[in-house]
C-alpha cells in the first residue's frame, strides 16, 4: 500500500485507529474454543465488528508463534482475510525483526512476500545493513522502533550517545539510509511529551503509536505533541478493544470501544485540520 492510499483512508474514515490483534486463548470467550480455529474465529469477528473505524490492523507475531503451527495458520488466514475483504486497510506485522543483512532479507520476504503484510516492525540495534534489506520493497513499510512504550525504554533509548539521546540518533541516522522514504517509526503513547522532539527530527514520517488503552497513554496528548497536518499517526490499541468483554457479546463490545476511540480521533481532526 502506498502512503497516499493510507492517507486517503484516514481522511475517508476520519480515523487513525490501528486495532491490535493480540490473541490469547486464555482470554477469548469460552464458546470460541469449540471452533476448529479459535484464533481465526476471534480475529474474523473482531475485524467484522471494527473495520468501519479501523485504518490498520496489527497482529503481534508473538501471539501466533506461541501456538506453533496452528498459530501460524491462524495468522495466515487472518492476513488473507484482510487482504481479500479489506485491501484498503493497512496491515502491520509486529514482529520486531532485524539481523545481519542476508537474514533480514529473508525476514522481509517472509512478511512482505509470503504473508503479504504492508509493513513490519524492525529493531534498529543492528544498524543500517540489518534494516536496508526491508527498505528495498516498493510500497512496503518498515516501522523502526524509536522510543518504545515500556519502562525499559529508559534503560538505553533515552541514554546519551555522543551528546544525543540514543532514540534521536536512531531517528537521525536512519534518515540517511537507502530508501528511507519507506520508514515509519514506533513511538509509545506513554511518552507523548517526547513526540515534540521526535517531530523536530522526522516532521513528516508516520508514527505507529502503541500504548493507548491498557497501557494508559492519552490519545489527546499523543495528538497534541505528535500530529502533523496529514495526521501522521497510527494509534494502536489491542487489549482495550479486543478484550472489552469475554462473553458472547465480545465483538459488539470491541466495536463500542473502537468507535469511542474513532469518535475521539474525529473530534481532534475537526479541531485541528
Ligand atoms: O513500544 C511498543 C512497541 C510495541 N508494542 C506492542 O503494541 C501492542 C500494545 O498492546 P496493548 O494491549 O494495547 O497494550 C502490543 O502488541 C505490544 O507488544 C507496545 O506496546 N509498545
Amino acid at each position: 500500500m502506498t502512503t497516499q492510499e493510507l492517507l486517503d483512508q484516514i481522511r475517508h474514515k476520519r480515523s487513525f485507529l490501528c486495532v491490535g490483534l493480540d490473541v490469547d486463548l486464555r482470554k477469548i470467550p469460552g464458546h470460541l474454543l469449540e471452533e476448529e480455529d479459535p484464533i481465526f474465529a476471534f480475529n474474523k469477528a473482531i475485524i467484522d465488528a471494527t473495520h468501519h473505524v479501523a485504518v490498520a490492523y496489527k497482529p503481534n507475531i508473538a501471539f501466533y508463534e506461541a501456538y506453533g503451527i496452528k498459530g501460524w495458520e491462524a495468522l495466515r488466514k487472518t492476513i488473507d482475510y484482510l487482504n481479500k475483504n479489506h485491501p484498503d486497510i493497512f496491515t502491520i506485522a509486529d514482529a520486531k525483526r532485524g539481523d545481519i543483512g542476508n537474514t533480514s532479507a529473508m525476514y522481509a520476504r517472509a512478511f512482505f512476500e509470503d504473508l503479504g503484510f504492508d509493513s513490519v516492525t524492525v529493531a534498529p540495534y543492528m544498524g543500517k545493513d540489518s534494516v536496508e534489506p526491508f527498505l528495498e520493497f516498493e510500497d512496503k513499510h518498515t516501522i523502526l522502533l524509536a522510543l518504545t512504550s515500556n519502562q525499559g525504554a529508559f534503560d538505553f533509548q533515552t541514554k546519551d550517545s555522543e551528546g544525543r539521546e540514543l532514540y534521536k540518533r536512531v531517528l537521525e541516522t536512519s534518515r540517511e539510509w537507502k530508501n528511507s522514504k519507506n520508514l515509519m517509526y514506533v513511538a509509545g503513547a506513554t511518552k507523548a511529551e517526547y513526540l515534540t522532539d521526535i517531530r523536530k527530527i522526522i516532521p513528516d514520517s508516520f508514527l505507529l503509536v502503541p500504548g493507548v488503552g491498557a497501557q494508559g497513554g492519552s490519545l489527546e496528548d499523543v495528538c497534541k505533541y505528535g500530529m502533523t497536518k496529514d495526521i501522521g499517526l497510527l494509534v494502536n490499541s489491542a487489549r482495550g478493544i479486543i478484550y472489552a468483554s469475554n462473553g458472547k457479546d465480545f465483538a459488539s463490545a470491541a466495536r463500542e470501544e473502537a468507535e469511542k476511540l474513532q469518535a475521539g480521533m474525529n473530534a481532534i481532526m475537526r479541531q485541528n485540520i
